[in-house]
């Protein structure tokens, strides 16, 4: 864990919680000035007051960051209250009860997951705008903006679909290697990054990928295929085969994992795949059940044929019950992975029924890690810190200063000379963990 002192240390932390969070916040503020017609469309008076209380609860909040005050207890109906209170006393306790927690003398992980979840109690707190998702504007636009992108990437599944039956080994070996590349490098388009600035995909993602290919830090891609076609060939007619995708980002990623999920179905490497997404809206980008829902209708009612194949098709799989949408409320915890066992007992036992988990993205794999201040060379399966539910991979860009699992030597070549590598997105990893 750090704190205070190592704060400082950590810039893009600092960086963070100073800049990137308040204009967040702003942004916030704006979206809903910008609805209030729409609120009295809806609601009438009502309406426009619930939109007035909630600026000013948001505005009182970005004041509160700003001037670094203490962090204080929630204080909403929503299940995960306690929680999130006994983790404040917990980092209370952590200060030997002579400070108080605030927002620039917390861990990072901590006090940027509760920033979200404060602005998910404004709106609670004021009904009838209390399931308004401030965030789905800029959800859309993205998705608008990466749809040359998304055409691209239906094209291709539907072309491959069409003689997914007559590709013999090595070739499907080759299609799954792309496709998770499509999947990993689809984590470059987060919200939260650029504060909600437009961070779209606009040139086409499967010929990007051998120029890319320099750029993974970690390549496990060879120890996942095994897994899954041992898998394929060992299992019986009546068995499953099921993998688990811990998303990240709704827009031009969401796509890339269900492009993702729908090839793994389609070539029989996998029988169930089961999504993981938010249920309030988190970190800007993050996918929610809603986002997940837009975007298969989205997709459906497209005018470009190929899209539109997919959207059905995946409306299907969902009917027929062999793509699978949960959400939990651990996702939007503060509490890293290793503690899931412990907090969510019941997700932690849904998990282990997994062959292969993917977590999607950055701040999954800061969970993962716990978002500690490991050694580069550190093993993957020691930074888990006993989080084993099944084996699972981290498909992540880097965008924050938390690496392990790096060959002794392998960073210094860009360290000089590009100071930035871990947070501005060009590299990525595809890291397994299978030890149980
Ligand atoms: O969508 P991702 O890949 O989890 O990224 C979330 C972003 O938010 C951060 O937590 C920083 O705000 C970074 O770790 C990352 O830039
Ligand atoms: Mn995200």
């Amino acid at each position: 864990m750090y704190c205070c002192d190592s704060f400082l240390l950590r810039s893009f932390a600092y960086f963070t919680i100073k800049d990137r969070l308040p204009q967040i916040l702003t942004r916030v503020i704006d979206t809903l000035h910008r609805h209030k017609n729409e609120f009295f469309e809806e609601h009438g008076e009502k309406g426009i007051e619930a939109e007035k209380n909630t600026i000013s609860i948001l505005s009182k909040l970005r004041n509160e960051l700003q001037t670094d005050k203490p962090l204080v207890s929630l204080d909403d109906k929503l299940p995960d209250v306690p929680l999130w209170n006994q983790y404040l006393e917990y980092q209370q306790n952590l200060l030997d009860g002579n400070e108080q927690p605030s927002w620039f003398q917390s861990p990072w992980l901590y006090v940027e997951c509760y920033m979200y979840r404060r602005i998910h109690e404004a709106l609670v707190h004021n009904p009838p705008i209390d399931d308004y998702d401030v965030f789905k504007e800029a959800k859309v636009q993205v998705f608008f903006e990466s749809q040359q992108a998304i055409i691209a990437l239906c094209t291709y599944l539907q072309e491959l679909l069409k003689n997914i039956e007559d590709l013999d080994e090595k070739q499907l070996q080759e299609e799954f290697f792309k496709l998770l590349q499509v999947s990993l490098w689809g984590n470059k388009c987060d919200l939260s990054i650029s504060a909600g600035e437009d961070n779209s995909q606009k040139a086409s993602p499967l010929k990007l990928l051998d120029n890319l290919k320099t750029f993974i830090l970690v390549d496990d891609m060879e120890s996942i295929w095994s897994l899954l076609i041992n898998s394929k060939k060992r299992r019986t007619s009546k068995e499953v085969t099921r993998v688990d995708i811990v998303l990240d980002n709704a827009g031009y990623e969401l796509i890339t994992d269900l492009v993702l999920a729908d090839f793994l179905l389609s070539s029989k490497l996998v029988t169930e795949i089961h999504f993981h997404g938010k249920c309030i809206p988190w970190y800007v980008s993050d996918t929610t059940k809603q986002d997940f829902n837009w975007t298969i209708k989205q997709l459906q009612s497209a005018n470009n044929r190929w899209m539109s194949r997919c959207g059905m098709n995946w409306e299907g799989s969902i009917k027929k019950g062999v793509l699978v949408y949960h959400d939990h409320m651990f996702w939007t915890l503060p509490h890293e992975f290793c503690s899931m066992a412990q907090v969510a007992t019941d997700l932690y036992t849904e998990l282990q029924k997994s062959h292969l988990i993917i977590f999607k993205g950055d701040l999954n794999y800061r969970k993962l890690t716990g978002d500690r201040k490991w050694e580069f060379t550190v093993p993957f399966h020691q930074a888990l810190n006993k989080f084993h539910p099944a084996p699972l991979c981290s498909l992540r860009t880097l965008k924050s200063d938390v690496q392990v699992g790096l060959k002794p030597g392998q960073v210094e070549q860009f360290v000089t000379s590009e100071p930035d590598w871990m947070i501005c997105g060009k590299y990525g990893v595809v890291q397994f963990d299978a030890s149980l």
